[in-house]
């Protein structure tokens, strides 16, 4: 997050979903930049309780409640100024054999969340997406590309509305509970081979701290209906199982163990159409809504004339980290160090190396 004014300070933010590892670093984030008071909205009093007595700060609230239900929103959001919206279900197979209870989450809940922040006067709400939104296969995704839709409707509808809407699309949360990364090391951990779906499969990889960033850039810098992505790296997963095994090193192998339901070989986070109206600004590409109003004649018969891009901003394509390079970022992450160091490894000097 940028140092100099931090724009959090004196303020009141409401972060729905944010006892995870997302909630937990933007909250620390939030109070260290002198936020007055960080609400937190989420179903599991335990993990809020867990994480009042980690984090230990007066200016943190916890609202138990769910974003399906207009009213806990409702409560939560009062004289709130900004909101951070991250709560979802996000587990790819769940969603599969749930896809409506993904449906009530991810976008009705998120239309609650839209809806009661701008009938309280909040100033901006930043909603967390994901690069499976992007021609989404799978019921997790297509929850996400509609909660984006959503997200862009409030100020379609509302051309002078006073709350700002915006997205941000991640790519994978390097170590985030549930993910690839802390499996493989417990497979190594454990003397196993490590389980690689197809080893050629391609991912766009983010630290927490990356994603983080991403949210504070959007708020920093979005106007109504705007969607940002972070530049990112990709890796293939077997390059990323065989950094990890470098890393700790095994003598684990690689077991190859297909392509699970609902994935895809690779992952987009622009698509080229959206790349054409996108600004590039550093580390950050800008996508402005589609603003044209509901005049059908207008969404038939008039084009937009812009420059047009060949290809999506797909994990395919962009350039690809070698083995070397995947284990220097895996060495940049906090838990790979401590798991590093718990094991007897050094990696001081690899760090000094680079
Ligand atoms: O035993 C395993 C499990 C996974 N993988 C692969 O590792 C990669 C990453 O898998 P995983 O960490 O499970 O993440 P994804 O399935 O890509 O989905 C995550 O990343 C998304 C962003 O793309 C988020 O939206 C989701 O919530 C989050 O679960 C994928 O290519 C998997 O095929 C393996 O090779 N072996």
């Amino acid at each position: 997050m940028s140092e100099v004014s931090s724009g959090y300070e004196g303020k009141r933010i409401l972060v729905t979903g944010g006892t995870g590892s997302f909630g937990h670093t933007v909250v620390e984030k939030l109070l260290a930049q002198g936020a007055e008071q960080i609400r937190i909205l989420s179903r599991d009093e335990a993990k809020q309780d867990l994480m009042r007595h980690e984090i230990g700060d007066p200016r943190l609230r916890f609202y138990v409640g769910d974003i399906r239900d207009y009213h806990s929103v409702e409560r939560a959001v009062r004289d709130v100024d900004f909101v951070f919206h991250a709560a979802a279900l996000k587990q790819v197979p769940s969603c599969e054999f749930f896809p409506t209870e993904a449906m009530k989450t991810n976008i009705i809940g998120s239309e609650n969340v839209v809806r009661a922040s701008d009938n309280a006067g909040v100033t901006s709400v930043v909603c967390l997406s994901t690069d499976k939104a992007v021609y989404p296969v799978n019921a997790m995704g297509m929850s996400k590309a509609m909660m984006e839709k959503v997200a862009q409707s409030h100020g379609l509808n509302n051309p002078n509305a006073a709350t700002t809407v915006s997205c941000v699309r991640y790519g994978n949360v390097m170590y985030s509970r549930g993910s690839v990364i802390p499996l493989f090391i417990r497979q190594i951990k454990a003397g196993k081979d490590l389980t690689v779906t197809n080893p050629d499969m391609t991912r766009f990889m983010m630290s927490l701290a990356d994603s983080v960033d991403l949210v504070d850039f959007a708020f920093h810098n979005a106007n109504q209906g705007d969607l940002f992505i972070r530049k990112a790296r990709a890796c293939t997963v077997g390059d990323l199982a065989q950094a990890t095994v470098n890393l700790f090193r095994a003598s684990s192998s690689i077991h190859v163990i297909g392509t699970r339901h609902a994935e895809k070989l690779s992952e987009a986070l622009a698509t080229r159409e959206e790349l054409s109206r996108a600004r590039d600004m550093g580390d950050y590409f800008r996508i402005q809504a589609d603003k044209r109003d509901l005049n059908y004649s207008v969404y038939f018969e008039e084009g937009d004339v812009v420059q047009a891009e060949y290809s999506d901003y797909d994990s395919h394509t962009v350039p690809r980290m070698s083995v070397s390079e995947v284990e220097d970022l895996l060495l940049t992450l906090p838990e790979v160090r401590r798991e590093l160091t718990a094991a007897g490894l050094s990696y001081n000097k690899r760090l000094v190396d680079q």
